[in-house]
C-alpha cells in the first residue's frame, strides 16, 4: 500500500514570505510539491470545473468539434503516448497574453454547438458552454497572478531577490497553458490513467476535485520505483516543480515523478503548466551554482530517459 505523504503547506496570505519561502526551499529539495491554502482561487476553481463537467460530458462528436490544433482544445486521448494513450480526456487553453496569442485557442461558440445539441443536452439551453469561455478567462488569470506569487517565493527560497524572475523577463508575459484534464473512471487501481512522468515547464498548479489517484516517485533514479499518494486537502492547490527550474536551479529542486492511478471513479482535474516567456535566456541561478558545483549537464536524468526536456518549446538555454 502506498503511503500517504505529508506535504508542507504554504498560506500565500501570510505576510511572513520568508518562512513560507524557507517551506518551499525544502520541498522542493526533498520532493518537488507542497501545497497551497488561502490562494484566493476557490470560486473561480468551482465555477470552471462545473464547466468542464458540463464540457466533459457531452458526445465524443461534439467535442471533437473543438479538436486540438496549434496545442489548443481538445484530445480524446492523449496522442503522445502511444498507441495504447491514457484513459484521460483533456482540453487545452493557450496563452491569453495578447489577442493573437488568445484567438489560437477555441472556444465553444453557439453556431459549433447547435440548437438540437443546446435542446436535448441541456435543461436551460442558455446556460450551455455559455460561461466556458468568461470563467476559462477569469481562471486562467488568478492561476497566474498565483504563479507569479509563487515565483517570487521561489526566488526568495533560492536567495535571489524577490523579482528575480520578473527582472529576467520570465514571467511578465503569461507563457501558461490551462490543461483540463477528464478521467473516464472506467479503469480500476491497477491502471495508470495519466502515466508516469515529470513536467516540462518550470511550475505547475494543480487543482484536483478530490477523487484520490495521485502518485509521486520521489527518487526517479531508482528501481523499482517507490509510488507514494499525494492526499486531498480540501480547498488546497498542489504545486510542482517542472524540469525547466530544476535545470534552472542546477538540479537542487526536483522535479518529481508523478502519475494517477485508477480508482473506478470519475475524476477531473485542472493544471497551469507555467513556463517562462520564449524570449527568456534560462541559465543556471547564481546560487544555485559554484566552484565545487558548476552548471550541471543534466547528463543522468537524460540516460535515464526520465525527463521529457521541455517538450518541443524552443527556450534558449545556456
Ligand atoms: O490529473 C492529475 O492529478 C495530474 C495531471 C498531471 O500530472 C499533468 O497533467 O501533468
Ligand atoms: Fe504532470
Amino acid at each position: 500500500m502506498p503511503a500517504t505523504l505529508s506535504l508542507p503547506i504554504i498560506d500565500l496570505s501570510s505576510p511572513d514570505h520568508l518562512s513560507n519561502a524557507v517551506s518551499i526551499r525544502q520541498a522542493c529539495i526533498e520532493c518537488g510539491f507542497f501545497y497551497i491554502v488561502n490562494h484566493g482561487v476557490e470560486k473561480d476553481s468551482v465555477k470552471a470545473f462545473d464547466e468542464c463537467r458540463r464540457f466533459f460530458s457531452l458526445p465524443l462528436e461534439e467535442k471533437m468539434k473543438l479538436e486540438r490544433k496549434e496545442h489548443r482544445g481538445y484530445t480524446p486521448l492523449d496522442p503522445d503516448l502511444g498507441s495504447k494513450g491514457d484513459s484521460k480526456q483533456s482540453f487545452y487553453i493557450g496563452s491569453l497574453e495578447d489577442s493573437t496569442n488568445a484567438n489560437l485557442n477555441q472556444w465553444p461558440s453557439e453556431e459549433q454547438f447547435g440548437f438540437h445539441l443546446r435542446y436535448v443536452f441541456c435543461e436551460d439551453p442558455s446556460e450551455l458552454l455559455r460561461n466556458w469561455r468568461p470563467s476559462m478567462e477569469s481562471l486562467y488569470w488568478k492561476l497566474f497572478d498565483v504563479g507569479k506569487k509563487l515565483f517570487s517565493l521561489i526566488a526568495l527560497s533560492l536567495n535571489v531577490d524577490e523579482d528575480f524572475f520578473e527582472k529576467i523577463g520570465a514571467i511578465n508575459k503569461p507563457g501558461a497553458f490551462l490543461r483540463l484534464l477528464y478521467y473516464p473512471g472506467e479503469m480500476g487501481s491497477h491502471e495508470e490513467v495519466c502515466s508516469a512522468h515529470s513536467d516540462f515547464g518550470a511550475l505547475t498548479l494543480l487543482i484536483t476535485d478530490g477523487v484520490p489517484g495521485l502518485q509521486i516517485c520521489r527518487d526517479k533514479l531508482k528501481e523499482p520505483r517507490v509510488w507514494d499518494d499525494v492526499g486531498h486537502i480540501e480547498g488546497a492547490f498542489i504545486v510542482n516543480i517542472g524540469d525547466l527550474m530544476e535545470r534552472w536551479t542546477n538540479c537542487l529542486y526536483q522535479s518529481t515523478l508523478h502519475r494517477v492511478k485508477g480508482t473506478g471513479k470519475e475524476r477531473y482535474s485542472m493544471a497551469l503548466f507555467l513556463d517562462p516567456h520564449p524570449d527568456c535566456v534560462v541559465e543556471c541561478i547564481e546560487s544555485c551554482c559554484s566552484e565545487s558545483s558548476p552548471p550541471s549537464l543534466y547528463l543522468a536524468q537524460i540516460k535515464q530517459n526520465t525527463v521529457s526536456f521541455f517538450g518541443n518549446r524552443s527556450q534558449k538555454l545556456r
